[in-house]
């Protein structure tokens, strides 16, 4: 029952409305940022990415210029004298060797056969090398200065980028090859690149999209590897076709990479710069944790809110409820409750108060119907049994007395039979009507059958017979004067049976009594009234006696077998049961 309770609460309700609001945001929050990072902040890091790769890329082909354009000066400095003395011709590469050591693995001389005859430093394996089976070897001897594809040094085994210019003789021939070689990882040359991180994963490359080879990496386990086969990175294969600028492609491994391209001037070799997409941006998981941790502290602050904001804002509603429990309870009286303020909990109050105010109307109607008769108005027998208590005690209390007067019209079932029920109705009300007038403000006239009314005077002075027996033929003459009927002029009778007592009886037993008298005066010949003789249970002694109908009441007649029965029966019954 608690748990019901807890659960139907406005309380309970409000605080899962606010966790849903929390999750459900936190929810949206989550997809929102994610798509975010993923494209917004990946842009940002691609970006970035081709302003680096650009950088690098420029810087390559600075160093790769300044290489060539030392080769090409170099080669126009070479003293024709010395192309047939090897010996001064090694001192010469050595001396501008050591003056610009550009090319780290040194300076070597081919003829034009293409067999490399003198070098320096001398390396071994180095000097009787053919070039002929270079493809660049016939461009040269053609008087272009070629930078080479970058290959393993047949002398030292090692990556390196070899560079010739041609020599010409006095008369402008081509003479011989001068040649450069220096390895790609050397100091000042694509060592930087190589040792180039970008963030925890990422890194660089150089590429030869003619050859489809790695030149150069971060990654120096695949320099010199080949490029991975069509198809398994459109964004590289574009790259390899021309595109520029930056996207996401793939790795070797299927791993979502940012990637940026940019050329390498002055060669047809490209830098890229690749980084794993979820290095790029925080990770799934540790935005989920940002988030949930975010969605707590956000559910901590919403709760205390609600926890106050139910504190603060029901405190009338729980105050009024509280009261109109009570009311249910019985422990105060209905009243209505107080409204402090105008809102939804003021507007429900006043209803409530509405409520409350139709409630008791209708009580105290329920209450009249129950205590009155619907036809006249007048009391009924419930009403008269209370006001007989009220009475007999106040006559035993002041010493007074009091008459109850049974009254039943005589000759009202042809009027109901030949005028019809609603003309019967319209003489009971007159006949109520009439009665009343007859009647003290402080007596009772209850209507207790169908044309039977009770009378009930109060306050009678000794001897009670001769005020009772004056307001009894008041009552026979107020009935008896003509009804003005639409059918023309009637005329009704009345039998009274009245018990007097001083009040030291039972209730009960006087209206029995007075009922058992007015059959008496029906039995007489009705249109008078028999006044109860005593042991009714008051031992108050009366006379029994009647009247006629006629206004000038008429010598009373003797209840014959007088006294009257009844009375002394405690608990008979108020009906009299005609
Ligand atoms: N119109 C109307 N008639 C009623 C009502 N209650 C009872 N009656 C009728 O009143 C009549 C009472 O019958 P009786 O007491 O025998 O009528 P009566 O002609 O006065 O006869 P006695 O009392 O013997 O003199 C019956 O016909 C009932 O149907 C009522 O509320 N309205």
């Amino acid at each position: 029952m608690k748990i019901r309770r807890f659960g139907n609460s406005l309380f309970t309700r409000l605080v899962l409305f606010g966790i849903g609001i929390v999750i459900s945001t936190a929810i949206l929050r989550f997809y929102f940022l994610r798509d975010f990072l993923e494209t917004e902040q990946s842009a940002v890091v691609a970006r970035q990415q081709s302003i680096i790769a650009s950088y690098l890329a420029q810087d390559i082909g600075y160093r790769t210029e300044e290489r060539r354009h030392f080769l090409e000066r170099l080669a126009t400095q070479v003293p024709p004298g010395l192309l047939n003395d090897p010996a001064a011709l090694r001192e010469w590469l050595r001396e501008h060797q050591e003056l610009q050591p550009l090319f780290a693995q040194g300076l070597f001389f081919a003829n034009t056969d293409g067999v490399i005859v003198v070098d320096y430093p001398t390396m071994n394996g180095r000097r009787a090398i053919s070039l002929t089976s270079y493809p660049d070897y016939t461009r040269v001897l053609d008087g272009a200065t070629v930078i080479g594809d970058p290959l393993l040094s047949p002398a030292s085994a090692r990556p390196i980028l070899p560079m010739m210019a041609p020599v010409r003789n006095a008369e402008g021939r081509i003479s011989g090859i001068l040649g450069g070689t220096t390895e790609l990882n050397a100091t000042g040359f694509l060592d930087h690149l190589q040792r180039a991180q970008l963030g925890p994963s990422g890194g660089f490359m150089l590429i030869s999209p003619s050859r489809r080879l790695i030149i150069a990496s971060s990654n120096p386990a695949s320099v010199f590897n080949s490029l991975p086969p069509t198809g398994t990175d459109l964004l590289l294969d574009r790259a390899l076709t021309g595109f520029r600028g930056n996207g996401v492609g793939r790795d070797q491994h299927g791993v979502d990479e940012i990637k940026a391209f940019a050329s390498v001037p002055g060669t047809d070799w490209i830098v890229v710069a690749c980084l794993p997409l979820a290095a790029a941006v925080p990770t799934a998981a540790h935005m989920r944790e940002l988030i949930t941790r975010g969605a707590m502290m956000q559910g901590g602050v919403i709760f205390v809110i609600i926890v106050l904001a139910y504190l603060w804002f029901f405190r009338r509603l729980r105050r009024a409820a509280d009261l109109a429990d009570k009311m249910t309870r019985g422990e105060i009286p209905l009243s209505p409750l107080p409204v402090v303020r105008r809102d939804e909990v003021g507007h429900l109050t006043m209803a409530f108060n509405g409520l409350l105010a139709r409630l008791k109307m209708h009580q105290s109607e329920l209450q009249h119907q129950a205590h009155h008769d619907v036809l006249t108005g007048l009391p009924n027998r419930i009403m008269l049994a209370e006001r007989m208590q009220q009475a007999l005690a106040r006559a035993g209390r002041e010493n007074t007395g009091i008459a109850l007067l049974y009254l039943d019209l005589d000759g009202f079932k042809p009027i109901n039979d030949t005028l019809g029920h609603q003309a019967g109705d319209l003489v009971l009300k007159e006949i109520a009507q009439r009665l009343r007038q007859v009647a003290r403000h402080s007596d009772t006239l209850a209507r207790v059958g169908g044309d039977e009314f009770v009378l009930l005077a109060t306050d009678l002075g000794q001897p009670l017979e001769n005020g009772t027996r004056a307001l009894a033929e008041k009552c026979i003459k107020a009935v008896s004067e003509p009804l003005r009927l639409a059918h023309g002029d009637r005329q009704l009778g009345v039998s009274i049976g009245i018990a007097v007592c001083d009040g030291r009886c039972d209730a009960d037993a006087l209206l029995q009594a007075a009922d058992k008298a007015m059959y008496h005066a029906k039995a007489q010949g009705r249109g008078r009234y028999v006044i109860a003789a005593n042991g009714i249970g008051c031992g108050h002694s009366s006379i029994v006696a009647g009247a006629t109908t006629e206004a000038a009441p008429q010598p009373h007649h003797p209840l014959p077998g007088s006294p009257l029965p009844g009375g002394t029966s405690p608990g008979s019954g108020l009906s009299p049961g005609h």
